[in-house]
């Protein structure tokens, strides 16, 4: 079987995660920072380690197969590519940012301005479905210095705790798009087999990612009230205790509902409950 080929970013915010979890997914490579391709040993794929920008193109002309890339520079890029999954890692905002001190108070007072930003083709459309004629300074980097050193009165730069915007003096003035990581594929791929393969591994990790098991203790008079608060990825499994009317409870839950749960479970009664991470769930 030929191998597929995946891109994903060779440093940088996403690489780490993107490594997560294709290791997590089963598969065996070497990670070396050196070198610019691996091949996985168990499974039908090559890793290219590219510079973020280039991945869309690359998927879209078909060099790569698969993708790990930025929805905003899907955007920016504006490439014809297939959304295969939605990652929930590199979550950021694109925002317009001002500095502190200055006047502008509404999206339209940007008619006229300077803005600065690495995504000059997300920043025109937003500008041109908001009817603002502005001028669009494009720099590849530290973009938030810029309004400081009179280039620009406004910049559009991703942003995620803002404690860049706040260490260069400015404040949120618009958001333009919400990001997170994508699994993008060449247009077709989604019917091969070894795809289709790979997104089922991908999901049960996501699928584990955002559930914890729980195991805890209760009398057997209140253990209805906790099964009515516990549906597990099935039903509850309920084992006996040596100790005489108690029992164990082992059941999945969200990680979302996680604390408004366990509050109500101890409510209930629970005891000694323990909360472990799982690796796959696979349904
Ligand atoms: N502060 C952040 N928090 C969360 N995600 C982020 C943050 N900054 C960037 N990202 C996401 O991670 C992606 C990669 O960011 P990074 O800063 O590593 O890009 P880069 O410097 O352009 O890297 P490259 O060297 O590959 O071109 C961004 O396109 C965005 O989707
Ligand atoms: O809101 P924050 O949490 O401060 O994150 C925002 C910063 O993160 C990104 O840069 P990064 O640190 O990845 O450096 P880079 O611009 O050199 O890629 C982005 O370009 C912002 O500058
Ligand atoms: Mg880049």
């Amino acid at each position: 079987m030929s191998s597929l080929k995946i891109a994903i970013q060779k440093s940088g915010r996403l690489n780490e995660k993107s490594v997560e979890l294709l290791k997590n997914c089963g598969l065996t490579f070497e990670n070396y920072k050196s070198s610019l391709i691996s091949s996985v040993s168990n499974f039908p794929l090559e890793i290219l380690f590219l510079r973020d920008d280039d991945i869309p193109e690359y998927v879209q002309d078909g060099i790569a197969d698969l993708g790990i890339v930025g929805e905003n520079v899907i955007s920016e890029t504006g490439v014809n590519v297939h959304f295969l999954q939605r990652l929930g890692f590199g979550k950021c905002t694109l925002k317009i940012a001002i500095p502190n001190e200055s006047e502008l108070v509404q999206i339209n007072d940007l008619e006229g301005r300077a803005i600065a930003t690495s995504y000059p083709n997300i920043l025109k459309k937003y500008l041109s479905d908001n009817q603002i004629n502005a001028t669009i300074r494009t720099i590849s980097g530290s973009v938030e210095i810029s309004p400081g050193l009179g280039l620009s009165d406004a910049i559009c730069d991703i942003v995620s705790t803002g404690g860049t915007l706040k260490s260069n003096g400015l404040k949120p003035f618009a958001d333009v798009m919400s990001s997170e990581a994508i699994l993008i594929g060449k247009n077709g791929i989604e019917k091969e087999e070894a795809v289709k393969e790979l997104m089922q591994r991908i999901q049960s990790v996501l699928k584990a990612k955002e559930t914890k098991y729980v195991v805890l203790n209760v009398k057997r008079e209140n253990l209805q009230i906790i099964v009515d608060l516990l549906p597990g990825v099935k039903s509850p499994t309920v084992v006996p205790l040596a100790e005489e009317g108690w029992v164990a409870v082992h059941t999945a839950i969200q990680e979302r509902d996680f604390w408004e749960k366990i509050n109500k479970l101890k409510a209930a009664g629970a005891q000694g409950i323990v909360v472990m991470p799982i690796e796959k769930i696979i349904m």
